[in-house]
């Protein structure tokens, strides 16, 4: 009888032996997200001990983040503090710190870098913000730097699910957020080893048909910006699927977006050809001794391939990732005895895989092919073969650049800061890597980009109808 008194859904639960589990925990209740602190500024300069050298976390195209120790002890954070220009001017950098306090404010996610609380000090004329603290760096210092071990195939993997499922979140939060800002800088790793959606500056909330969006000029990161986004008009949420695309073959390759040191250069002309003749191992991070077999490899690849495609409505939207990125996931946790097993088999019946653009849709075709006598007849590609024909011998594949290059927002200040005793031969750098490249980027939107950069990107919706891009 008292089963019959339960409405229809406490009677599934009671039915499912999931809750009869003794062990397993309770389901954590829904909580608000939690009052943002409003701090003052001498807390926080006593928090980062004076924004002290010691406590200097690093350097964004915004302003330096600090580390801070709150609450005796009881909280680390990261104070993000912007840079102050000529008196009486709020510049670019503060603009893209309200934007970025609007947004966090309004959306939380567990694999975002969510925002504890701001201060806003009228009389420096500087706000800062607090932001979790991520003790293990960036995911592109993870990927790119030679000192640390590389990054394994698994963890690579449940990073960028972990991203994929953040960014479609965000795409479909009841008000969306574009984060405009997908690279693997902006993506921190923290206590757990998991990745965080870092760098809301750029971020847009709201509808695309929304006149404040349809008014702010495009902006982004030469390497991961989506080159159909030329006009405020253009943006849609598969500019962030591009971005993703573009992460995506960094996670895979271990090159850099951009990288002179490879020809093409630019990650997409290298990467995508490659993909779609079917020489997937080829854009395979070589740093990694064990690699996943060839349906991860596979998998991983086309969906790069297909996020990065010029036509913005033919890229998959971010569930379609999510979905195919879980699926790989499954795949590489297979038991080693099992992946062994496989890899093994694989190699015995040598399968074939082609990849080819039929109708403007990206097909992998497979081929089964018999033995090697046979691969040799058919003219098949073997993994050294595909590395002799796409790396000449002048050009080594994995020569280093002996510092790591790193991409810096468009949109906001590319240059050295007054108040700046770090990082100036960063900011050089980086204004080389831009000039080298021009020629190679599509000209219009590098011009477009450039134009937009000094006026407040994420003020526009104020400023739209006075001012003209
Ligand atoms: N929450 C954080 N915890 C720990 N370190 C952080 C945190 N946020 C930023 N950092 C460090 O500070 C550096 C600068 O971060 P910031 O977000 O200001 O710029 P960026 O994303 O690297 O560059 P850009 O602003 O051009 O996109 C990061 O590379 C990272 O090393």
């Amino acid at each position: 009888m008292g089963y019959l008194s339960c409405n229809g859904e406490s009677a599934v639960a009671i039915c499912d032996p999931y809750n009869w589990n003794p062990r397993r925990k309770p389901k954590p209740e829904k909580r608000h997200p939690p009052k943002l602190r409003i701090f003052n500024y001498d807390e926080l300069a006593v928090a980062t001990n004076g924004f002290s050298a010691g406590n200097f976390l690093g350097k964004g195209s915004h302003g330096r983040v600090y580390k801070a120790v709150l609450d005796d002890g009881k909280l680390l954070a990261a104070v993000k503090r912007t840079t102050i220009t000529t008196a009486g001017n709020y510049n670019n950098n503060v603009s893209q710190v309200d934007n970025e306090i609007e947004i966090l404010s309004r959306v939380r996610h567990r694999w975002m870098v969510n925002l504890i609380g701001y201060c806003v000090d009228h009389r420096r004329k500087t706000k800062l913000l607090v932001v979790e603290y991520m003790p293990n760096g960036t995911l592109h210092d993870q990927l790119h730097s030679r000192s640390s071990l590389p990054v394994s195939w698994n963890r690579r993997i449940k990073h960028a699910l972990q991203i994929a499922i953040t960014v479609h979140a965000l795409h479909t939060a009841e008000t969306p957020v574009i984060h405009r800002d997908i690279k693997s800088s902006n993506i921190l790793i923290d206590g757990d080893g998991n990745a965080r959606l870092a760098d809301f500056g750029l971020a847009l909330i709201g509808n695309v048909d929304d006149e404040r969006l349809k008014c702010t000029p495009p902006a982004g990161t030469l390497g991961y910006l989506d080159p159909s986004y030329l006009a405020p008009a253009d943006l849609t949420a598969k500019s962030d699927v591009f971005s993703f695309g573009i992460l995506l073959l960094e996670i895979i390759s271990g090159r850099e977006a951009i990288d002179l040191n490879y020809s093409p250069s630019c990650i997409v002309d290298w990467a995508v050809p490659l993909i779609k003749r079917g020489e997937f191992v080829a854009i395979c991070d070589l740093k990694i001794k064990n690699r996943p077999y060839s349906a991860v490899i596979r998998k991983l690849a086309v969906m790069a391939a297909r996020c990065v495609r010029s036509t913005a409505k033919k890229r998959p939207d971010m569930l379609e990732v999510v979905e195919c990125l879980k699926t790989v996931r499954k795949l590489s946790q297979a038991s080693p005895a099992w992946n062994r097993l496989r890899r093994r088999s694989e190699e015995r019946s040598e399968n074939v895989l082609a990849v080819e653009e039929e109708k403007e849709e990206i097909h992998v075709r497979i081929v089964r092919g018999g033995s090697r006598r046979n691969r040799k007849v058919a003219n098949v590609t073997s993994v050294d073969d595909v590395y002799e024909r796409i790396v000449p011998e002048e050009t080594p594949p994995f020569r280093r650049r002996n510092f790591v290059l790193r991409s810096r927002s468009v949109g906001a200040k590319v240059g050295p800061d007054p108040n700046d005793d770090v990082g100036d031969k960063m900011v050089d750098t980086i204004r080389l890597l831009i000039e080298i490249e021009r020629p190679v980027m599509a000209t219009t939107a590098a011009m477009r980009l450039s134009k937009s950069r000094s006026v407040g990107i994420v003020r526009s919706y104020k400023t739209a109808s006075r001012k003209r891009y």
